[in-house]
């Protein structure tokens, strides 16, 4: 695009950051000023299985994991194409199978370990962000009673892949600012009845019937930021349990789910990201994104038949989207973070 109102300037190449010339001149020798924006670079979707076999009865991770890596000196690679400070995405996937040889743990962990050492290791390497989806696998049940040799409940080395569920976990450097970031994707709510929805407005183009009984279902979508005291006591290995926090949380938004009479998805959301941070004091912000997936009652009149509130036609799209933060009050908003959730550029 060219403008025919700007100046025409000499071209300069620098970075929006730091507003510092590269000095190497780069382009045409005419055209509009132009700057290098925010940027990070790394290998996205990094499959890691790790089997732990130490003992007959087999334990298996399955992570998808992106890292990406960010620092001032990293602009020449864009400006000028110089690769000094370029750790290559090859390594860094390479480093993400090389740390699973010491065993994975809480994806937090192992993300925590990831950004210590390309921020320790590489001087210019100030932040980044490092993210895991971690998929779920349960033991095969092969007999009625589900024993093993082992003693423990379902095959030892035979899995069954979870369900859509997806674990998420993110840490975000920034110098010496650090955030964490847990959450979960596609898991998928139905409550068939305890759901009302009424009292909106009506102009003419409202069709919709008020209800005092409908089918709830959502497929919820949350991220929770844990608090900055948690985040400074996992820099000591081990000290935070990740595993366990995750769990209470996906519990209590779960038992919400289902205790909570609900008026509206919003109003479920609300009390879903309220409980968890009334009963888990580690969470500071929760943001939830969730689809209200409409059950529709078939009319079944044209067949002569009634239909009371037990034939519905699940529709798949269009549906409502209900998105929403819930925050403890008094603590620091973090967009840093929040920027890093939604994969950026
Ligand atoms: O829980 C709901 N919230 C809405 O905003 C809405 N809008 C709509 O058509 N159905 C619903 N349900």
């Amino acid at each position: 695009m060219t403008s025919t109102t700007a100046p025409r300037t000499p071209p300069t190449t620098s970075t929006a950051a730091s507003g510092i010339s590269s000095g190497a001149p780069t382009v045409a020798d005419v055209g509009p000023a132009v700057v290098l924006g925010a940027n990070q670079y790394g290998k996205a979707e990094v499959r890691l299985v790790r089997v732990t076999r130490d003992s007959a009865r087999h334990e298996i991770e399955d992570l998808t994991v992106t890292t990406q890596l960010r620092g001032e000196a990293l602009a020449d690679s864009y400006l000028v194409g110089d690769n000094a400070k370029v750790v290559a995405t090859d390594t860094q996937k390479n480093t993400v199978y090389a740390f699973a040889r010491d065993g994975v743990g809480a994806p937090e962990d192992f993300l925590t370990r990831l950004a210590d050492h390309f921020t320790g290791e590489f001087d210019w390497i100030t932040g980044g962000r490092f993210g895991a989806l971690a998929h779920s696998w349960g033991r095969i049940v092969t007999d009625a009673s589900g024993e093993t040799s082992e003693g423990g409940v379902g095959h030892d080395h035979a899995f069954v892949r979870g369900g859509t569920e997806t674990r998420t976990a993110l840490v975000v450097v920034d110098g010496d600012r650090r955030w964490v970031v847990a959450g979960l994707e596609d898991l998928t709510v139905l409550k068939s009845t305890g759901s009302e929805f009424h009292g909106f407005p009506r102009d003419r183009y409202t069709t919709l019937v008020e209800t005092d009984d409908r089918i709830l279902a959502t497929s919820v979508t949350a991220r929770w930021r844990y608090t900055d005291e948690t985040v400074e006591a996992a820099r000591t290995p081990g000290a935070v349990d990740f595993d366990a926090l995750y769990e209470r949380v996906r519990a209590v938004l779960l038992a919400t789910f289902a205790d909570v009479h609900s008026l509206a998805l919003q109003q479920t959301l609300y009390a879903m990201g309220r409980r968890a941070i009334e009963e888990v004091d580690a969470v500071a912000e929760v943001r939830f994104s969730m689809p209200n997936k409409h059950h529709f009652l078939v009319d079944l009149a044209p067949f002569g038949l009634d239909n009371p509130g037990e034939v519905f036609y699940a529709a798949d799209r269009p549906y409502g989207l209900i998105d929403g933060a819930v925050i403890r009050a008094g603590v620091a908003e973090a967009p840093a973070a929040w920027d890093a959730v939604t994969p950026f550029v």
